[in-house]
């Protein structure tokens, strides 16, 4: 059988990798995939880079529609990346019939409706195995391998960038600002790392999720999105000492009510396996009603680890491809079970509806009765508490001060009832600074 003919629009990072492993590996993904992957044309705006990487094993081009143009080119994979030019060539290239592979989870998080609406019209395959956890095959996990479950909650460390920056700052003491260079420079942030310290890329991989997990359209609109950035080195600190890590969590959960859609710091307990995972590594944790709970756990970032996954869709691709690839049977088949197949009604909740239990530090006048005060506004509020600690003043603010912080832990609570209490606690004279407030999930 002929080779099927790819063409590469964007080969930096993930597109060399791309091209480097097929070429490497080709005799086995030949043999796996039961016909070869060829790639046989390659578009970047740096003609030169992409030639020295490519050599003479690809014709290359600066515009890439000469790609999309090409009738022998069966599948384009897009690795350029953002919402802008990259949106418009996803979507020509499907409106020319050809399959696409994308690592682009910001552009199928925000426009993912309109692409795979596009694609299932035309029936393409759209496939983005690359785009949630990198290299981790968590997308080929949630839609054939736990297929038969209904997913309850999945949880996730899923940007490398933040997870490296909580991991140095509490085992070397490093400050924030260090450490988000030093990720910059080894290559794990985006473009904008905005988008991995406020949470967004976190959100975008998360809200890929939950559209498979619970069949609902992908709605990165509804997704609540909190990063890292006010994160205080006393909290990590603390947690640590109460049992907890702190980790930026990308979760997805199923409730009567509704589905849970959010990225946020959270505390976890320290005896968790997704607890102890550090660095730039990313591990998702998925729980189905007849499997219980699975953990995946690998490299999200990179340039060969993204390109594994690259190349897994390719091959998915090639062994479903048929003699007519707008028509085949099989390349429906496997749309059914993508975001096209988006059916569920159930609304993406507000926060103030998720339960969740809560880390709260309160710097507070060391003087008698404050506590009771506090204690008992988060009882009226229905709020029931796990554990309090108080620290020693001295600790706090140096010798003679008289302040103090205090460490409570709460049991699951609505969201909506810890944000009234707050107010109220935030409100007593004898609480001096505001309220650190970080969410807690037990992951069970
Ligand atoms: N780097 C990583 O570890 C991961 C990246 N991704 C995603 O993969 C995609 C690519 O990321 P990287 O390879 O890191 O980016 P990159 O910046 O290294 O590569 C992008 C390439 O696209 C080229 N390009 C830009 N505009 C173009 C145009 N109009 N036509 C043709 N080529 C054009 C650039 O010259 C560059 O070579 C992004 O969507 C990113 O979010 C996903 C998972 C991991
Ligand atoms: N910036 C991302 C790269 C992969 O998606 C991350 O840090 O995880
Ligand atoms: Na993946």
């Amino acid at each position: 059988m002929k080779p099927i003919q790819v063409g590469l629009l964007g080969i930096g990072t993930v597109g060399s990798g791309t091209f480097n492993v097929l070429q490497r590996n080709q005799e086995e993904i030949r043999r796996r995939a039961g016909r070869g992957i060829e790639i046989a044309m390659v578009a970047d705006l740096d003609t030169t880079r992409a030639q020295a990487v490519v050599g003479d094993k690809a014709k290359v081009v600066g515009d890439a529609r000469e790609i999309i143009a090409n009738p022998d080119i069966d599948v384009v994979v897009e690795l350029i990346g953002g919402y802008g030019i990259a949106k418009a060539l996803v979507l020509e290239a499907i409106a020319a019939g050809k399959h696409v592979v994308t690592a682009n989870k910001a552009l199928l998080a925000v426009h993912g409706t309109e692409i795979f609406k596009a694609a299932a019209e035309k029936g393409v395959i759209v496939a983005y195995e690359a785009a949630v956890a990198g290299g981790i095959p968590i997308i080929k996990a949630l839609r054939e391998g736990l297929t038969a479950n209904s997913i309850q909650w999945v949880a996730g460390i899923i940007n490398g960038t933040t997870n490296f920056i909580l991991s140095e700052m509490r085992d070397k003491g490093l400050d924030f600002d260090v450490v988000l260079k030093e990720a910059q420079r080894l290559g794990y942030a985006e473009a904008d790392p905005t988008f991995d310290i406020e949470g967004v890329d976190a959100a975008h991989k998360a809200t890929l999720m939950s559209a498979i997990a619970f069949g609902i359209p992908v709605q990165f609109d509804k997704a609540y999105v909190e990063g890292i950035t006010k994160l205080a080195g006393a909290d990590i600190k603390y947690a640590e000492q109460l049992g907890y890590r702190i980790k930026l969590l990308g979760i997805t959960k199923r409730t009567d009510k509704g589905i849970e859609l959010r990225v946020h710091p959270s505390l976890v307990p320290s005896k968790r396996l997704i607890a102890n995972v550090e660095g730039a590594m990313n591990a998702v944790v998925v729980n189905g009603d007849a499997v219980g709970t699975t953990l995946y756990y690998g490299k999200g970032a990179g340039s060969e680890p993204t390109a594994s996954a690259v190349i897994a869709d390719l091959v998915d691709i090639a062994r479903l491809h048929g003699a007519d690839p707008a028509h085949s049977v099989p390349a429906l088949a496997f749309q059914a079970h993508t975001l096209a197949a988006a059916g569920n009604e159930l609304p993406v909740l507000p926060m103030a509806d998720v339960f969740t239990s809560y880390y709260l530090r309160i710097r507070v006048a060391d003087e008698a009765g404050v506590l009771a005060k506090i204690t008992t506004l988060l009882a009226n509020a229905g709020i029931s508490i796990d554990a309090v600690i108080q620290r020693e003043a001295d600790e706090v603010g140096g010798e003679g001060s008289t302040q103090t912080d205090l460490i409570i832990l709460t049991h699951d609570t609505r969201e909506g009832d810890m944000d009234k209490a707050m107010a109220e606690i935030q409100g007593l004279a004898t609480v001096l600074a505001p309220i650190t407030r970080i969410r807690k999930e037990e992951l069970n």
